[in-house]
């Protein structure tokens, strides 16, 4: 039976984060909610009154707190919204496999261990594993979820088995089982492998992670790269985490590596982001290798912009250049050596590829060139002795293709782009408008879409041929103009400007309810007459009431530690954006009725909306510091 309650904001909401409460089990959570400082008065009262309803109903039984215009998805759809309160299933621990059950055990490790299913161990041999150490087991009554983790006196503790049912995953019952392991363990290290359907929540679930060969080992609790070194030394000596998955001697042929797309999650269940997971932690300092970078589009605004970054750039060298026109001509803003442009065909690429001339590429073309240079790149990758190159694009081409990554490092975890050979770089507008909209996702009133008006430099429209110099070199001249805007602005692509859908697309992954269409985002671009910088102002109707000083503390929380995000108080300028690396937000301003909020935000479409953003990427993916090369 399910019971629906319905209220204003749509949902109960954490007090203090401000999220929405997804799902709450009231046999698991209830006494240690009703502690919390923030369940007081209304909130209470309904807590109590849910449960005392659910007490006396079947454990099937649910209650659903949700607004009234969310009804009918409650009802005619599957997907749910606002917050589901039910009793759920107390969950266990025990130290002997008899106090669960031997047999119960072991069909679970038989049905869901991968070990097993990949032929690597048998049950007895699982069985046997416990006998060595002491261990806690830890699960749901009906077993939807058993986790093992091993703990000889003195030692890190290791979560050996996560055996989840498909119920256990689309119920968050894994999630509780896990929050209720870190409740007993300030650190824990645990494997997973490159098949494991849940490959992503593991990654948002841990404070680090290697990965070598489609092996992770990941960790948390554990902050220091000696202390993390350390460990994993000793786990080695003892075996207790099988070597390939380990930071230890030679790895496996690279070819193999299948790195996490980082679209994946629980295939039904959204994302939910886990306060103080946002940042991983390499297991070795970041590299100091030299690597070498090819970039194809490199006459253009976004391949000039990198080029001029790629000069200060401690380790990565800049070695080929690409340009149909300026083919012949010397490179003029590279100052670590001398370089001369090349008109790379698709099989010179692929012949580097194969050969490992470069480590990474970066794709600096306009939309629809790129497909097949990548194409090439891939055939050159499969005849390839070494590790296959990195490449990122700039291009709208592959953000919505499954198996790249798409590079947002502040708001989708960095792990993934860590480990990833093809990333796709964010377009400009769309990186400030999910900027802008991600604090804001709880409050998102249901079927009124967020509106972000952006206005941008014309840089942003890229270049066409100009008058060649007195030697006969080619130039380039921007496509639009301040003339051709006879010095005003122009709205342009009022309806569905690719970043539109690109934005609501990626923030769908950040939702904590499941929705059942892509988030929508109305997004209206404009042109003006000054070189670069946008300035994204949103208006956004809120699901409840917020005023200004919530808003701007939604933004410091969400960003804090950010090296790239600034938040102030007052309005962004142009001047605050133009020439910065980074995002800048500010002005929040809420409706004098409490239910519409104002935000503006702001960056340099050539620099965190093209070049700067692929440093971080390209940085990520080699193994560098984030910012290395980014003049913070
Ligand atoms: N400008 C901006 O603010 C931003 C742009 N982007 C995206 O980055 C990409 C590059 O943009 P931007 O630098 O502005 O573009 P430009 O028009 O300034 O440059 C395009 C580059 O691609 C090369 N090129 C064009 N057509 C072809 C082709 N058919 N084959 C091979 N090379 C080609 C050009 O050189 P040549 O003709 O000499 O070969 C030039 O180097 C685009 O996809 C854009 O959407 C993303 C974020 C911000
Ligand atoms: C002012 C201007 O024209 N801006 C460009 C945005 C450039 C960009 O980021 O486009 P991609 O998604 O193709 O990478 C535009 O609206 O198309």
């Amino acid at each position: 039976m399910k019971i629906v309650f319905l209220n204003e904001k749509g949902g109960l909401f954490h007090g203090v984060t401000g999220e929405k409460l997804s799902t709450i089990n009231l046999d698991e959570e209830y006494d240690e909610l009703l502690k919390q400082p923030w369940v007081k008065y209304g909130t209470k009262l309904k807590l109590r009154e849910f449960k005392e309803l659910l007490d006396h109903l079947p454990r099937s039984s649910s209650v659903a707190v949700i607004s009234a215009d969310m009804l009918q998805r409650e009802l005619f759809t599957d997907s749910g919204a606002g917050t589901l309160i039910r009793r759920g299933y107390k969950l266990f621990q025990h130290t002997s496999v008899d106090k669960i059950g031997a047999d119960r055990l072991r069909q679970v490790i038989h049905d869901r261990d991968p070990d097993i299913k990949a032929g690597d161990t048998s049950v007895t041999g699982v069985l046997n594993e416990l006998k060595k150490a002491p261990f806690t087991i830890y699960g749901d009554e009906p077993m939807d979820v058993v986790a093992i983790v091993t703990r000889p006196e003195g030692e890190i503790p290791v979560l050996t088995k996560l055996l989840a049912s498909r119920s256990g995953i689309m119920n968050g019952i894994v999630d509780n089982v896990f929050n209720s392991i870190k409740k007993d363990h300030k650190k824990l290290f645990w494997t997973a492998r490159a098949d494991d359907e849940n490959r992503a929540w593991h990654f948002e679930r841990a404070d680090g992670s290697f990965t070598r060969s489609g092996r992770s080992l990941f960790w948390y609790g554990v902050h220091d790269v000696n202390e993390v070194e350390k460990i994993v030394k000793g786990f080695e000596e003892s075996g207790r985490i099988n070597r390939s998955f380990l930071p230890v001697g030679p790895s496996a042929p690279p070819h193999r590596a299948s790195a996490p797309s980082g679209k994946r999650s629980f295939s039904t269940f959204a994302r939910r982001e886990i306060p103080g997971s946002k940042r991983g932690y390499a297991t070795a300092a970041p590299s100091t290798e030299k690597k070498r970078l090819a970039l194809i589009g490199a006459r253009g605004f976004t391949g000039q912009t990198l080029t001029s970054l790629l000069s200060k750039h401690p380790h990565l060298e800049l070695t080929h250049v690409s340009s149909r026109q300026l083919a012949g001509y010397p490179l003029k803003e590279y100052s670590k050596s001398k370089l001369t442009y090349s008109n790379l065909s698709e099989k010179d690429v692929e012949t580097m590829e194969k050969e490992g001339e470069v480590d990474a590429w970066v794709m600096a073309l306009p939309n629809g060139i790129c497909k097949p240079f990548v194409d090439a790149i891939d055939r050159g990758a499969a005849n390839k002795q070494g590790e296959k190159s990195v490449i990122v694009d700039l291009s709208a081409d592959y953000r919505f293709e499954e198996g790249w990554t798409y590079g947002l490092p502040e708001l989708y975890s960095r792990d993934p782009i860590r480990v990833s050979k093809r990333i796709s770089n964010p377009g400009c507008y769309a990186t400030s408008t999910q900027l802008i909209i991600a604090p804001l996702l709880p409050y998102v009133k249901p079927g009124a879409w967020p509106t972000v008006f952006g206005v941008s430099g014309y840089s942003g429209a890229g270049t066409i041929a100009g008058l060649p110099e007195a030697d006969g070199r080619p130039t380039s001249a921007p496509k639009v103009t301040p003339d051709s805007l006879h010095g005003g602005i122009r709205p342009y692509a009022l309806t569905n400007h690719i970043h539109e859908r690109e934005a609501g697309h990626h923030l769908s992954r950040l939702l904590t309810s499941k929705l059942s269409e892509p988030f929508k985002v109305a997004f209206v671009p404009t042109v003006a007459p000054w070189f670069s910088g946008i300035t994204s102002v949103l208006s956004m109707p809120l699901n409840g009431k917020l005023n200004a000083k919530n808003v701007q503390e939604l933004y410091e929380k969400k960003y804090d530690g950010e090296k790239l995000i600034t938040v102030k108080k007052d309005v962004p300028t142009l001047f605050d954006v133009e020439g910065k690396q980074g995002w800048t937000v500010g002005g929040f301003q809420v409706h004098s009725d409490g239910d519409r909020v104002v935000v503006v935000g702001g960056l340099d479409n050539l620099l965190k909306g093209a070049a700067t953003q692929c440093l971080q990427n390209l940085n990520l993916s080699l193994g560098y510091d984030e910012y290395a090369g980014i003049p913070l």
